[in-house]
């Protein structure tokens, strides 16, 4: 049998550091939404009892490294499955980008998992087992727009945005997660976002209050220390993108606007910048 599993990418529509904890994670507020950008997973038995991986890609690890392989191991072991997979990944989220590609797959294949080898494993448990793998696999297992706090597993489902387009652009460059946040000094942080207004334009609807509200305490970081994310952000704005942030540890860029002749003509715009731009659909 082969199960097919969509692993879409998340941006932080939001992104605030309250300080930092005992065990060296940081105790976060996020909102969280999906786009339609998204990797595929061909997911198929196999006759030994191990575990395979494939993709088109050249630039992910396809052993233990491989977040999907941890996420196939873990529940093998979790549920002790004495079965083989093999799993393809049709790589098409730009990695290390802020844009939660490996947790998403990892949670693709959680999901995946579940239905193959019936389990049955309701979803909040999926969700404490990918918490094992990522603080953002959690919040890619169930999808949606949520509100995320703890390290970024407590999930809060919310509304969804309205619609509208994002553009992305990612600078040939990857961020390490782990080094911005070491880089950052939660008790100094100049400008913390406004959660509670974002919260309130999503709740109403109200596109241009919530390019508004944006915010995200690492780009304080990123930005310092990669100045062409910094030239992106600025080149999105003078293309005329509504609202203008930086996903997660970055370093994508994100623009949203409502019309798809101005995401258009902001893809277009950026095109010539840089190589890895996509305008989709916020998914709602
Ligand atoms: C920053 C965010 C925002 O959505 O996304 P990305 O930029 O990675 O997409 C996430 O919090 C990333 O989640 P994820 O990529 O799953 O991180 P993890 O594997 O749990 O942690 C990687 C490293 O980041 C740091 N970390 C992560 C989460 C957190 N709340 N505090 C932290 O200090 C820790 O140093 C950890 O070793
Ligand atoms: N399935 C996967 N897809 C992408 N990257 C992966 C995967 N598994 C492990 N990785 C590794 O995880 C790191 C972060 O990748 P990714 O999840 O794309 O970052 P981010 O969360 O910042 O978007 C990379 O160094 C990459 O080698």
């Amino acid at each position: 049998m082969k199960i097919l599993e969509k692993a879409s990418a998340k941006i932080n529509l939001s992104l605030d550091v309250l300080h930092k904890r005992d065990d060296g994670y940081h105790e976060v507020e996020m909102i969280m939404t999906m786009v339609d950008l998204a990797d595929r997973l061909e997911i198929q038995e196999q006759p030994q009892d191990k575990i395979t991986l494939s993709s088109q890609s050249g630039y992910i690890p396809l052993d233990e490294k491989n977040l999907a392989f941890q996420a196939a191991k873990l529940i093998k072991m979790k549920y002790q499955v004495r079965q083989g997979v093999h799993i393809h990944i049709d790589k098409k989220i730009p990695i290390a980008a802020g844009l939660a590609g490996g947790s998403s797959d990892a949670a693709a294949t959680l999901r995946g998992l579940n239905r193959l080898w019936g389990l049955g494993i309701p979803m909040e448990e999926l969700q404490r087992l990918g918490a094992i793998l990522g603080s953002d696999v959690p919040f890619c297992i169930g999808g949606g727009t949520a509100l995320a706090t703890g390290r970024g597993e407590l999930l809060q489902a919310i509304e969804a945005p309205p619609q509208c387009w994002v553009i992305l652009v990612k600078p040939p460059i990857n961020v390490s997660t782990s080094d911005i946040y070491t880089k950052l000094n939660a008790k100094q942080i100049k400008s913390h976002p406004a959660t509670e207004d974002l919260l309130a334009a999503i709740r109403t609807k109200n596109l241009d209050k919530l390019c508004h509200s944006m915010g995200n305490v690492l780009e304080e970081v990123t930005l310092g220390m990669y100045p062409v994310v910094r030239q992106l952000k600025q080149c999105m704005e003078n293309l005329g993108a509504d609202g203008v942030l930086m996903s997660g540890s970055g370093p994508t860029v994100f623009g949203i606007v409502s019309k798809e002749v101005k995401a258009k003509r902001i893809y277009n715009g950026l095109r010539g910048f840089c190589k890895e731009v996509y305008a989709v659909r916020m998914l709602t």
